[in-house]
């Protein structure tokens, strides 16, 4: 049996024990995750200034602090995402329990990619733990020491429950072979499709965050001293190395100038006039991508940077300009510091240039106009789109996190990971009684119970409203009551506002000799009473 076999199997045989079904057991083991990272904090800084360069603070502000906080909102969260979840019903199971019960789903397999490589790696994992999941964790290798530092992650987690396997392609191969419950997969979209397609083999549903091109719309309204500052961050930001980085810019030929002297501006101000000695400008992960970075300039003007440093794996950050959309550079997602700009005839044009291609994980536009940011919202698509900023939505928990077409499948974050990594189950609970109000469904089926299918079925309940305008009728009858010396009352409430008095006088044969004297107590209930005769 191969050691990924193995793993498989232990995680498989402690699922299957029940042991993660207490969310006591889930909180504990999302309270160790949470010291791992605070207790090999060290280690883990360590690891990420060999693998990318990137300094102890940047490790914390942009890896660490972000899976800390989804670790606290799980575990504060966690009895509010699991409880079962009442929905509404229809008038025909009106008296049964109707609600959405999140089971876990079995064993996850999470793979990670190398960019961020704790964050996307174990921010899935919370998802996973969270929602009652065993775990094969999966780092990638092509950060080679952050993956050795995860291999410390079973001295703190049930190591039966949460396996980590590190290797490479092989590796990645010989457990996508494995029969998995759900595959949560970050990297790019060439390996997505090979994951979807070994998952399809056993139909195991897939999670799959991946890249692409994300544009960035700089309007000529708008303050273009500010919007570069953003943009230069966002760009610039692990040497480029970021999922949801701005691939290309797109804006008026009359601002690119403008564009560009903002940004060069920027680049000194966040990283010196020399980025190589400068501690918080990170390094490309290898060779091969330095390479294949420095090879997408060709063909294209520089108008800052160009220049690096093999040995080091140093790509100064540059900006392109006059980019013809045929380049080189606009092939393929660039995930390194290279800034291509492309100028478009104003809103129009550019968002027929993102329309033209795959839809992208992070759409940006910058501009002053509210009218302008709307039309970009309704006119494109994209897993996530942000006006006046760049990457923050990361941030954001209650907003799931994904792609949508090429840029990928599914989401988390917050609620969002628990419940990717859940199984919501359907749950209808009735008692044997009131038999018969079942005979609707039963055949033979009459026009007459047609009719009442058709009222049983169409009626949403709204229980919560039912009941408060079922209080509020009561008010108004036991009002009337006192004052007028009325028999009885029959409350009919109406949640969906329409008025049902006609359908009630006409349909309901014990209130047929009823007469309504009070409606509208409330939008959408009727109050019906009968007069002593
Ligand atoms: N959407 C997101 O959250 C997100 C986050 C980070 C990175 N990304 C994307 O990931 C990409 C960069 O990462 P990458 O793909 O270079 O990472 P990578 O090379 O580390 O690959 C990711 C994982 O896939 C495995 N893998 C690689 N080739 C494989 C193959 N042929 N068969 C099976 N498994 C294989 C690796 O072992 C690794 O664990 C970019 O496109 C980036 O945009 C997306
Ligand atoms: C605050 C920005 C964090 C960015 C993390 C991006 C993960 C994908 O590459």
């Amino acid at each position: 049996m191969s050691r990924e076999q193995l793993a498989v199997q232990k995680a498989r045989e402690a699922f299957l024990t029940g042991i993660s079904k207490p969310l006591e057991y889930r909180i504990k083991q999302l309270k160790n995750l949470k010291r791992f990272i605070t207790e090999r904090a060290t280690d883990i800084s360590e690891a990420l200034r060999k693998d990318l360069y990137k300094s102890e603070n940047a490790t914390q502000m942009f890896e660490i602090i972000g899976l800390e906080g989804e670790i606290n909102l799980a575990v504060s969260k966690l009895a509010e995402w699991a409880a079962p979840r009442p929905v509404n019903k229809n008038l025909l199971t009106i008296s049964d329990d109707v609600y959405i019960q999140p089971e876990p789903l079995g064993v996850v397999l999470v793979i990670g990619a190398w960019n961020y490589p704790i964050a996307v790696t174990l921010q899935p994992l919370v998802g996973a733990i969270a929602a009652g999941n065993a775990a094969v964790v999966k780092p990638s290798e092509v950060s080679s020491h952050t993956a050795k530092v995860m291999e410390l992650l079973p001295h703190y987690l049930d190591p039966e429950m949460y396996q980590v396997v590190t290797g490479g392609v092989p590796e990645t191969q010989e457990l996508l072979k494995q029969r998995f419950d759900h595959i949560f997969y970050t990297g790019n979209s060439t390996v997505g499709k090979l994951v979807m397609e070994a998952a399809a083999h056993h139909l195991t549903p897939v999670t799959l965050e991946l890249g692409g091109k994300s544009p960035c719309y700089i309007d000529k309204n708008c303050d273009i001293r500010i919007a570069c500052r953003r943009i230069t961050w966002g760009k610039y930001m692990n040497c480029g190395q970021t999922c949801i980085a701005p691939d290309y810019i797109l804006c008026e030929s009359s601002i690119q100038d403008q564009v560009i002297n903002e940004i060069q501006k920027c680049i000194q101000e966040f990283y010196t006039n020399d980025p190589k000695s400068f501690a918080d400008y990170g390094r490309i992960i290898n060779q091969r991508h330095f390479k294949r970075i420095m090879a997408l300039i060709e063909g294209s003007s520089v108008a800052i940077g160009g220049d690096g440093d093999e040995s080091e794996c140093y790509i100064a950050p540059t900006v392109l300009r006059d980019v013809k959309s045929g380049s080189k550079v606009m092939q393929e997602e660039i995930f390194g510091p290279i800034l291509p700009i492309i100028t478009v005839n104003g809103l129009k044009e550019a968002i027929q240039f993102i329309n033209e291609r795959e839809k992208p994980l992070a759409l940006y536009i910058f501009s002053s106009s509210s009218k302008v940011i709307k039309q970009m919202i309704s006119e494109t698509s994209s897993g996530a789109l942000l006006a006046n900023d760049c990457l923050v939505h990361f941030t954001i928990s209650d907003l799931p996190f994904g792609g949508v077409g090429n840029s990928g499948t599914g989401r988390y974050h917050g609620k969002y990971g628990f419940d990717q990594l859940s199984h919501l189950r359907s749950c209808l609970i009735k008692k044997l009684n009131m038999e018969g109000v079942n005979r609707i469904r039963y055949p033979p089926h009459t026009t007459e119970k047609l009719r009442w299918a058709r009222v049983f079925l169409l009626k949403q309940v709204n229980l919560a409203r039912w009941r408060q305008m079922a209080q509020v009728a009561l008010l108004a009858a036991l009002a009337a009551f006192v004052v007028k010396g009325y028999k009885g009352t029959c409350i009919r409430p109406e949640p969906d506002g329409t008025d049902i008095t006609d359908w009630f006088m006409q349909s309901h044969d014990v209130c047929s000799q009823s007469q309504v004297i009070h409606t509208s107590v409330q939008k959408g209930a009727c109050v019906v009473m009968q007069r002593y005769k």
